[in-house]
């Protein structure tokens, strides 16, 4: 059993986002156990663990797409305009420009300015030149960065990115890195899981560790990968727990 108090190391930056003592069930199962965080208002948190461990789920609670069956999601500073980008976009049966466009009508943006925000937001991610085709005939990399310019068209203060980088090559992958360096630039603060070791290396202030449920360890990125103080964690950073 991993000792709680002794897994987390930042608790006392001020808070963005509170999880106090959140559980999910689903037909008697239970998927989440009694997680409580605290996230800082800023920075990059990277949420890591084996298959099923429940990433996603804590991502989804979080940004309120689904209620815990217990304990509370709470935004102590309020309410924050927040964005989610999924390991498929979803995009709607229009335009790459369409689809931009509509994000910004349903966010009361007057018709006059929809076109030339939404122009220069596709120039930002390198779609000016499909800016007229189908947004689902886009490549997979050119759809992940159409759904990152729809978010950045709401400029979230904060961002959930649930394996966006998942199905993607390697170019691809560096066009969303680049992207949410570019959004944590812009004071966004990014929540995002992820399998590649690497890849959290590479992006990571600290570490969310899940396994089987449950939070084992909450740590800086730089104590999470040299001197985690699970089992659990030191084993996955080696590539030796995999499920
Ligand atoms: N909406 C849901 N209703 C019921 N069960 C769910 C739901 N979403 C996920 N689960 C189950 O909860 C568990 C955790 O799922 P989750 O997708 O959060 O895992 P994960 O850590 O993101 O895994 P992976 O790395 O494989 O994506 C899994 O056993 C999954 O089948």
């Amino acid at each position: 059993m991993t000792d709680m108090s002794m897994a987390m190391d930042i608790q006392e930056a001020p808070a963005r986002l509170k999880l106090d003592a959140v559980s999910f069930e689903h037909r008697g199962q239970t998927l989440l156990e009694d997680v409580s965080l605290t996230l800082s208002t800023s920075g990059k948190t990277l949420i890591m663990g084996p298959n099923g461990a429940g990433k996603s789920l804590l991502m989804r609670l979080a940004h309120g797409l689904l209620q815990p069956s217990r304990g509370q999601v709470q935004w102590p500073a309020g309410q924050p305009r927040q964005a989610m980008v999924f390991q498929r976009p979803v995009l709607l049966r229009r335009s790459a420009l369409a689809n931009l466009t509509y994000t910004l009508k349903i966010n009361a943006v007057p018709r006059a300015k929809r076109r030339a925000l939404a122009h220069e937001a596709l120039e930002h991610f390198g779609l000016a030149a499909v800016a007229k085709r189908p947004a689902r005939v886009l490549s997979g990399g050119e759809q992940q960065r159409l759904a990152l310019a729809r978010a950045w068209l709401i400029n979230p203060e904060v961002l959930f990115l649930d394996e966006p980088t998942a199905a993607l090559d390697p170019a691809a992958i560096k066009a969303v890195e680049d992207a949410i360096a570019d959004f944590h630039r812009r004071g966004t603060r990014i929540v995002m899981t992820s399998h590649d070791l690497h890849q959290a290396r590479r992006l990571a202030d600290e570490v969310i560790f899940l396994c089987n449920g449950r939070l084992v360890e909450h740590s800086k990125a730089e104590t999470f990968f040299s001197a985690a103080r699970s089992a659990e964690a030191r084993a996955f950073v080696k590539g030796e727990l995999v499920w």
